[in-house]
């Protein structure tokens, strides 16, 4: 489920990432962001049944008339969105942390920059709340931050949500012709063309610092087989946890990493299938949607297994399945420890359980979908850990309490000198548009450390400090 593609504004980013290298890719675009499938309650005797439209005016119209006494607060809650999305859509998106940068589009837009400072602290229960009473219709704004951000509309800061409620219907939701790996092959293309190296297979162990004077300075990685990298600057891409606990090393834990495991903790991981069923499964149901959700009981909704994602993109780009065919790539949150201490045949039996019961509420929503399987691989958080490199096969970090809006997100600075973190693990976290403004932020960062941007020194630390400060104590 691809943000960031639109062709105008601010907040394309993957688009304007690509388009920084030449690249360009051609996408598909979606009717809808997401099919939601919902329990029946007395107000909804048949199931809530609710598509997020590509056009919002279409959206909010199906949303009132599932929920007419909440007319006016739909509209107000959405449309509050729009005043963060419409300010975010006009700054040229950089480094928070580069305070030259921030006056000028202060001076630049200044309606904007104070409309967006006036929503850092803010979740998004503190405004749905204010606009809506109906408990279905709050469950469902929960959900609706739930399936990005997994956690509910409480611990959602109002600015990511301004960002993901506005642009699947701003820029819409686009899926990358031949599958998403085109994004990072077209970057590495790009990147090589402009005289970088893409070292593949290199798993990185070790983060090398040195002690400077009173502190500690990132020099270079060491890769499982020895060989050593030295640079100016050392970004890391992998989680806050695996960065610091095997990288750089636990006996050498900056304060501010442990603040950081206080207010963070590691999300749920996922139970994922993908399916290759039958295409005569779809076929005489009119335009059938890419990606939908199913929740069974609302009470459940941030259990494992109690929301299941689905998304079908071959249904988009056929080319992505043999003729004949789709595929369907499920998934639910899930915890490692529910995998771990199993020998060999119990995990095989637990992963055929669990997929047959998965199946079977898919084949409700989907019927007939159960004896069109052709194809199955199943991954667990097991299977996350080891492939994707990740602590625990987490999705990424969720805040262990209330969190004070954005500010209390890590940005791309660290306590070690000339390390930084990017993705998910820092401010705007999960997602994959978010993780390209994590990116520019940081290369926005570095470029200034290392004097090929911009900046202003002696105003730089003491900003920093402000930014620590608020920070550790949000
Ligand atoms: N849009 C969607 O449908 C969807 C679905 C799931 C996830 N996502 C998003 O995708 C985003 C991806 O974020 P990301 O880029 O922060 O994380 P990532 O896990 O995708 O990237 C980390 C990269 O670092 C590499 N890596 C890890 N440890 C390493 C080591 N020791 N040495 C060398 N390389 C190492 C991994 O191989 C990986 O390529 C997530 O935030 C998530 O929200 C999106
Ligand atoms: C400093 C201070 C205080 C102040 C200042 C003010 C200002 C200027 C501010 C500014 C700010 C900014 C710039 C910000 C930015 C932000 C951003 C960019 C954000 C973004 C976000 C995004 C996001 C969050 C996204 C997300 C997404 C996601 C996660 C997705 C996911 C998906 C999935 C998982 C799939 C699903 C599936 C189905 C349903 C099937």
């Amino acid at each position: 489920m691809m943000f960031g593609f639109g062709d105008k504004g601010t907040t394309n980013l993957l688009t304007r990432c690509l388009a920084a290298l030449g690249k360009k890719i051609e996408t598909v675009p979606d009717q809808t962001q997401v099919f939601y499938h919902l329990p029946a309650s007395e107000a909804h005797p048949n199931g809530l049944n609710v598509q997020v439209w590509r056009k919002y005016e279409d959206f909010v119209a199906e949303l009132c008339d599932r929920f007419p006494h909440e007319s006016n607060g739909i509209k107000a809650f959405y449309d509050e969105n729009w005043r963060i999305f419409n300010s975010l859509n006009t700054l040229e998106l950089k480094s928070l942390e580069e305070i030259r940068y921030l006056l000028g589009e202060f001076v630049k837009h200044p309606i904007a920059c104070l409309t967006l400072a006036s929503y850092a602290t803010t979740n998004v229960a503190d405004i749905s709340r204010k606009y809506i009473k109906d408990p279905e219709l709050l469950r469902f704004i929960d959900l609706e931050c739930f399936i990005w951000s997994t956690v509910s509309a409480e611990l959602t800061p109002m600015m990511n949500a301004g960002m993901v409620f506005c642009d699947r219907h701003y820029g819409g939701i686009n899926y990358p012709k031949g599958g998403v790996g085109r994004i990072p092959e077209l970057l590495a293309e790009g990147l090589t063309e402009r005289g970088s190296h893409v070292v593949y297979k290199a798993n990185v162990k070790r983060i090398l610092t040195e002690k400077q004077g009173n502190e500690t300075k990132a020099v270079g990685v060491e890769l499982a087989d020895g060989r050593v990298y030295r640079g100016k600057s050392i970004v890391s891409n992998a989680t806050r946890w695996d960065t610091f606990e095997s990288m750089i090393g636990e006996d050498q834990l900056p304060p501010s990493e442990q603040a950081f495991r206080e207010r963070y903790k590691k999300a749920p991981s996922f139970f994922t299938m993908h399916l290759g069923v039958e295409a005569s499964v779809f076929e005489g149901k009119g335009e059938v949607d890419c990606h939908h959700v199913i929740v069974n009981d609302w009470s459940k909704l941030e259990d494992a297994y109690g929301t299941l994602f689905v998304s079908m993109p071959s249904l988009l780009d056929p080319s992505l399945a043999p003729p004949g065919k789709h595929i369907v790539h499920a998934f639910t949150p899930d915890w490692i420890d529910n995998w771990q201490g199993l020998s060999v045949q119990d995990y095989e039996a637990k992963k055929e359980e669990v997929s047959a019961q998965f199946i079977d509420r898919l084949d409700a929503v989907f019927p007939g979908l159960k004896q069109g399987v052709v194809f199955k691989e199943v991954g667990t958080p097991r299977t996350h850990r080891r492939f994707l490199n990740r602590n625990a096969g987490t999705y990424g970090p969720i805040p262990s309490r209330r969190p004070l809006g954005m500010l209390s997100m890590p940005l791309n600075r660290t306590a070690v000198q000339g390390l930084y973190c990017a993705g998910d693990s820092t401010f705007p976290g999960q997602g994959v548009n978010a993780v390209v403004f994590s990116g520019f932020g940081c290369a926005h960062r570095v470029a200034c450390d290392i004097g090929l941007e911009p900046t202003w020194p002696a105003l730089d630390k003491p900003f920093h400090k402000f930014l620590d400060y608020v920070r550790d104590n949000s």
